[in-house]
C-alpha cells in the first residue's frame, strides 16, 4: 500500500480527473460509501459535521447516505459558503432538497450543537482534510474542543480534523477519532507518534483510483502489505539441502550478553537458514558452545576464516561497546571485501553499530551489501540527531542516511522503517508487547536469515521485520508480552501458514 503526503494526494485526485476523466462527483461518492461502509449502522443517531472544503462535502455524501438507510441524522455546518466546489455544492443542494435537518453552526447554535454531539451514537467529523492550510484558530477551535468533549464515538473522514496529513502535526486542535477513514493511501503523518493518539483505528479505502493512476504520483513509499510479505517467503526446493539455504556467521556474545549470542543464533535457525555458526568473544566462547545444538561455533581467532566461508555474516547483538569490537567489525569487513565482495551481507546490530559512532564513513565504499539495524538511540548516535527529531522524521531520517551511507538502514521502533535511501517500507505489524531486551536480536537473525536464503537485502529486511511482527501480534493476542524465544518457537509454523495463504 502506498504512502502519501498532500502534494501526492492532489496529483492522484488531479490525474484521476483531468487525465483520465473520471468525475470528482464519483470520487467523493465513493469515498462516502467508504466511510458509511466503516459505520455502525446497527445505531440510530447520526451527527454530521462538514467544513467548507470537499472533506465536508464527503459529509454531505455521508449524511444523504444514512438518510436513504432511514437513520435519524443532523447535519452542522461551518456556513453556506459561495467558496464551494461543485461537488460539495451539489451534495449540500440535495440534502437542502431532501430536507434532512440542517444547522450552521454559529454562536447562537452552539448549545444545540452541544446536546446533538452529547445524543449522537455516532459523530462524522468531515470539517476539514487534506486541505488544512492554517492553523486552526477561534470558532472552528471551539467546535473541534466541542466534538471532542462530547461525543461518545467520532468517526474522522480522511484526516481527524486539523490535522496536517504530512507530518501528523497539530494545527492548533484536533479531532480525537475513534476511527479515521482515509482515502486511496495511507497518509504520510499518520505514521508520526504524534498523530496515533489523535487516529483511532486506521481504515484506508479504495475510492475508485486505479494502481496505476497512483503509481504516476508515488513517492516509492509505501507501507508492507501483508500478500507481499507472504509472497517474499522463499519456496524451498524439494531436492534442496543444507548448502543451498545460506550460511550465516552470527558474530555476537560477551561476558553478561550471552543471551544476545544465542537468541540470534536460534532465530537465524528457526527462519530456515542452512548453516549457522556463532562466534563469541573468547571469555564467553566455551560455555556458549556447549548451549548450541543446530548451529556450529567458531573459536574467535579464526573469524577471518569463519567470514571467507559464511554468505551472510551478522555482527553486534551482545558484544559490548569496546575497541576490540570495533577491531573485529574492521576484520570482518575486510575480509569481507577480499572473499566474495557482491555476493555477501553483513547485517551490523547492536553494539556493531554502537562502535560505528563518528566512523560510519567506513560504510561508505564497501562492495558488498550492509544492513544496519538500529532503534532509536543507536540511529541518535549514528546520524547525530537526537531521539526526538529522529521519531519526528523517520522515515526522511532513515532514507537520508541510507542514501548517503550506501546500505540498507531498519529503523526499529513500532512502524519500523526499512529503506535502501531510494524507497521506503513502512512495517505495520508488531507493538510494544514485544518491547523487550533479546526482540533486536531475534530480528537481527531472522533478517540474516533471509538474506543467506537468497532474498535480496531489502526483501528480507522488509519480510524480516513483518515477520517478527506478526509473530509478535500473533501471540500478543494471548499475552500480556511476547519474549524473544516464543517468537523464535513460532516461526516455522508462522512461515509455513503465511505461504501456504497465497496458495
Ligand atoms: N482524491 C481525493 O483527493 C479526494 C478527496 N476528497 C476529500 O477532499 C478533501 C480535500 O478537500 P479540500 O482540498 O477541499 O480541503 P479540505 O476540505 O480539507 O479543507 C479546505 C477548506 O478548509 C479551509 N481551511 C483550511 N484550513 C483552515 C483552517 N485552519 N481554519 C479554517 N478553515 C480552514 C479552506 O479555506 C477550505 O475552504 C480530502 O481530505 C477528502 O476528504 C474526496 O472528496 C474524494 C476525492
Ligand atoms: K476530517
Amino acid at each position: 500500500m502506498r504512502i502519501a503526503g498532500v502534494e501526492m494526494m492532489r496529483e492522484i485526485d488531479r490525474i484521476a480527473v483531468e487525465e483520465i476523466g473520471i468525475p470528482a462527483s464519483v470520487l467523493m461518492e465513493n469515498a462516502a460509501i467508504a466511510c458509511v461502509r466503516n459505520l455502525d449502522l446497527t445505531k440510530g443517531y447520526f451527527v454530521v459535521v462538514c467544513g467548507r472544503g470537499n472533506n465536508g462535502g464527503d459529509g454531505f455524501a455521508i449524511a444523504r447516505h444514512l438518510y436513504c438507510m432511514d437513520k435519524e441524522v443532523d447535519v452542522f455546518y461551518i456556513s453556506e459558503g459561495s467558496d464551494y466546489k461543485a461537488e460539495t455544492r451539489t451534495n449540500f443542494r440535495i440534502l437542502k432538497r431532501l430536507g434532512v435537518p440542517m444547522t450552521p453552526l454559529s454562536g447562537e447554535t452552539m448549545w444545540s450543537f452541544r446536546e446533538a454531539l452529547k445524543d449522537a451514537d455516532v459523530v462524522v467529523d468531515s470539517l476539514l482534510g487534506t486541505g488544512v492550510a492554517r492553523p486552526v484558530r477561534d470558532f472552528l477551535r471551539q467546535v473541534i474542543q466541542e466534538i471532542n468533549i462530547n461525543s461518545r464515538f467520532v468517526l474522522s473522514v480522511d484526516v481527524p480534523s486539523g490535522m496536517n496529513a504530512d507530518t501528523g502535526e497539530s494545527m492548533g486542535q484536533v479531532v480525537d477519532a475513534d476511527i479515521t477513514v482515509t482515502f486511496q493511501c495511507m497518509k504520510r503523518g499518520f505514521l508520526n507518534y504524534e498523530a496515533m493518539p489523535h487516529l483511532g483505528k486506521i481504515a484506508v479505502e479504495k475510492i475508485g483510483i486505479p494502481g496505476p493512476v497512483e503509481a504516476k504520483a508515488e513517492k516509492g513509499e509505501y507501507l508492507t502489505d501483508h500478500s507481499l510479505a507472504c509472497s517474499l517467503i522463499p519456496i524451498r526446493d524439494k531436492t534442496g539441502f543444507k548448502g543451498n539455504y545460506g550460511k550465516v556467521l552470527v558474530v555476537a556474545g560477551s561476558q553478561g550478553f550471552t543471551g544476545a549470542a544465542l537468541i540470534c543464533t536460534e532465530a537465524a535457525i528457526s527462519t530456515g537458514s542452512g548453516l549457522v555458526t556463532l562466534c563469541s568473544r573468547e571469555e564467553v566462547f566455551q560455555s556458549l558452545v556447549l548451549r548450541l545444538k543446530e548451529a556450529m561455533s567458531l573459536h574467535p581467532d579464526k573469524l577471518e576464516d569463519g567470514v571467507s566461508r559464511a554468505d551472510v555474516v551478522v555482527f553486534g547483538p551482545g558484544l559490548g561497546n569496546f575497541d576490540v569490537t570495533f577491531d573485529m567489525l574492521l576484520l570482518v569487513i575486510k575480509s569481507m571485501q577480499e572473499n566474495g565482495g557482491r555476493s555477501k551481507t553483513l547485517l551490523i546490530d547492536a553494539d556493531g553499530l554502537n562502535v560505528l559512532k563518528d566512523r560510519t564513513e567506513i560504510l561508505t565504499h564497501l562492495d558488498f551489501n550492509v544492513i544496519l539495524t538500529p532503534h532509536v538511540g543507536e540511529m541518535s548516535r549514528l546520524c547525530g540527531l537526537s531521539a526526538e527529531e529522529i521519531q519526528k522524521s523517520r522515515i526522511d531520517t532513515a532514507r537520508s542516511f541510507a542514501l548517503e551511507h550506501k546500505c540498507i538502514v531498519v529503523l526499529k521502533g513500532f512502524n519500523t522503517v526499512v529503506t535502501d535511501g531510494s524507497v521506503v517500507y513502512v512495517n505495520p505489524t508488531g507493538s510494544s508487547a514485544m518491547a523487550q531486551g533479546g526482540m533486536g536480536d531475534a530480528l537481527a537473525g531472522m533478517i540474516g536469515s533471509l538474506c543467506g536464503q537468497g532474498l535480496e537485502p531489502l526483501e528480507a529486511a522488509v519480510l524480516g521485520t513483518y515477520l517478527h511482527g506478526y509473530i509478535g501480534d500473533e501471540l500478543a493476542g494471548e499475552r500480556y508480552v511476547v519474549k524473544a524465544s516464543e517468537i523464535i518457537d513460532a516461526i516455522p509454523g508462522s512461515m509455513k501458514r503465511l505461504q501456504d495463504s497465497r496458495k
